[in-house]
């Protein structure tokens, strides 16, 4: 299921950072191995209530001149009108009504998109609400005092914010064919692999309909069955600013990865596997979605027995977060081993939702336990009573322990490793749970 994405857009300094790690800091639950991605402050996942989105701070202006702040506005409320499903426009009860608020609002107007008006620093209601009916100029709804650095109001905002939410995405999640998102930094092949794969199935492209993200989805058949690709390719915007170009990059692939089952995260075998590389690949593995390593470009360089290892040794260790992803080094140019690319994807699908039954996945652990003593601290020893499969896509274990201080990172990945010799589960992350139950409810 694909979360709602919701992006915050507003002038410089009138509390985006503060309002953005209030709500993650919060309420965000963060994949503790995963390198850079939550550190920069992107995008962040926040769950409030029952409720789950995915928040992204479109922001970063540099005040110059008010010409270029103008401007930065724009792109940046353009950046969410492609990508998010509610948009949060944060204003500054201090600095009033600007006019480069109004112009901004116009255009988020214009677009159609559901938009709730923020207006922050309203430290005190009594001082301040006067100020904030102000805001009604805007034309674009009722204002909604906050302070984000003081906490208030924030529940009635996030009140307003999740109103918009669809009920259910019906139709993606209806669609029971897979989607595919093709990942990577500019310039890896991402295009050539879609225009490839679809050149030679020979199959009429088709814009999916009802998408309005900033992302292009292309049907491809395959052997009768149909595939959603979702190429994040061909940046748009051209922003002079290095910075912004990444981030809206880092944007794009967070809102493409969120609508995907599979996710190929394409690297360029002439460049080799980077930092950014691992960025990305980040997002997907965060997601728990399916992942597969595509290195591509595999035409252009020089080759001898020993290149493929050399070259896998790289990719494990700058994505070393990702050992289950399977590696596959292709090439757009002349189509090799292109073709495989669907077995694997099918494979990856198959893990992702495969179920083990519970009585086996006690035999394993029962097994691992015995070949290899649970830890133990200050002579209480970690018993392990019970687990069990709780949900897939990714799959997901709950294991029953009699204190869950005692359960070591290690012996999870103990027990995960032992249940993937016997499963694989290749291309998909497992998730475990730990919770304590007391001996004597056994
Ligand atoms: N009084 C008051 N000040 C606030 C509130 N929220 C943020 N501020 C202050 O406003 C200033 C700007 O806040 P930031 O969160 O950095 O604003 P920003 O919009 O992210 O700014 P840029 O990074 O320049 O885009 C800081 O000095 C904050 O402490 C608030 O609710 N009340
Ligand atoms: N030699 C070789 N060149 C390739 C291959 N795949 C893509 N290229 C070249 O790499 C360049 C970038 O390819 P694109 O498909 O546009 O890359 P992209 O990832 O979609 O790039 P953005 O749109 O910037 O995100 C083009 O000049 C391609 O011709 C390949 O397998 N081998």
């Amino acid at each position: 299921m694909s979360k709602p994405v919701v992006a915050i857009v507003g002038r410089p300094n009138v509390g985006k950072s503060t309002l953005f790690n209030v709500l993650a800091g919060e309420m965000i639950s963060i994949v503790k191995d995963t390198p850079g991605v939550t550190r920069d402050r992107i995008y962040a996942e926040v769950s409030w209530l029952d409720k789950e989105f995915t928040l992204i701070d479109t922001g970063g202006i540099e005040p110059e001149s008010k010409d270029v702040i103008l401007s930065q506005m724009r792109e940046q409320a353009q950046i969410a009108i492609d990508t998010a499903d509610v948009i949060v426009f944060i204003t500054d009860v201090r600095q009033g009504l600007v006019d480069s608020d109004s112009k901004v609002a116009d255009m988020l107007r214009r677009s159609g998109k559901p938009v709730v008006l923020v207006v922050n620093k309203v430290d005190s209601f009594d001082k301040f609400m006067p100020d904030v009916y102000e805001f009604y100029n805007l034309g674009i709804g009722d204002p909604v005092p906050v302070s984000a650095a003081s906490r208030l109001g924030i529940g009635d905002m996030l009140e307003r914010v999740v109103e918009f939410f669809p009920e259910h995405s019906a139709e993606e999640e209806e669609d029971e064919r897979p989607r595919i998102a093709i990942v990577g930094k500019p310039n890896v092949g991402k295009s050539s692999i879609v225009n490839k794969l679809l050149g030679e199935q020979r199959v009429i492209v088709s814009e999916v309909a009802g998408t309005t993200r900033d992302a292009i989805d292309t049907e491809i058949v395959h052997d009768g069955r149909e595939y959603i690709f979702i190429d994040t390719a061909g940046l748009r915007r051209k922003s002079k600013i290095k910075e912004e170009l990444e981030r809206y990059s880092i944007i794009r692939t967070v809102t493409a990865v969120e609508r995907a089952d599979v996710v190929l995260v394409v690297i360029d075998a002439e460049e080799g596997v980077t930092e950014q590389d691992a960025k990305i690949a980040g997002i997907a593995h965060e997601r728990g979605k399916g992942v597969i390593i595509v290195v591509n470009k595999w035409d252009a360089i020089e080759k001898n027995d020993k290149t493929m290892r050399e070259h896998e040794h790289r990719v494990r260790q700058v994505l070393s977060f990702m050992p289950y992803a399977e590696i596959m080094y292709v090439s757009a140019e002349t189509g090799q081993r292109l073709n495989k690319l669907y077995d694997q994807i099918d494979m990856v699908i198959e893990n992702q939702t495969l179920r083990v039954a519970t009585g086996v996945l006690n035999e394993i652990m029962t097994e691992a336990v015995a070949m290899q003593q649970p830890p133990s601290d200050k002579g209480k020893r970690l018993k392990l009573y019970y687990i069990t499969q709780v949900s897939v896509k990714p799959p997901t274990f709950v294991i029953f322990v009699n204190d869950k201080e005692l359960m070591h990172f290690s012996y999870t990945r103990y027990l995960e490793n032992k249940i993937r010799e016997a499963f694989g589960f290749k291309g998909t992350s497992l998730k475990f749970f730990v919770r304590e139950r007391k001996e004597k409810e056994r």
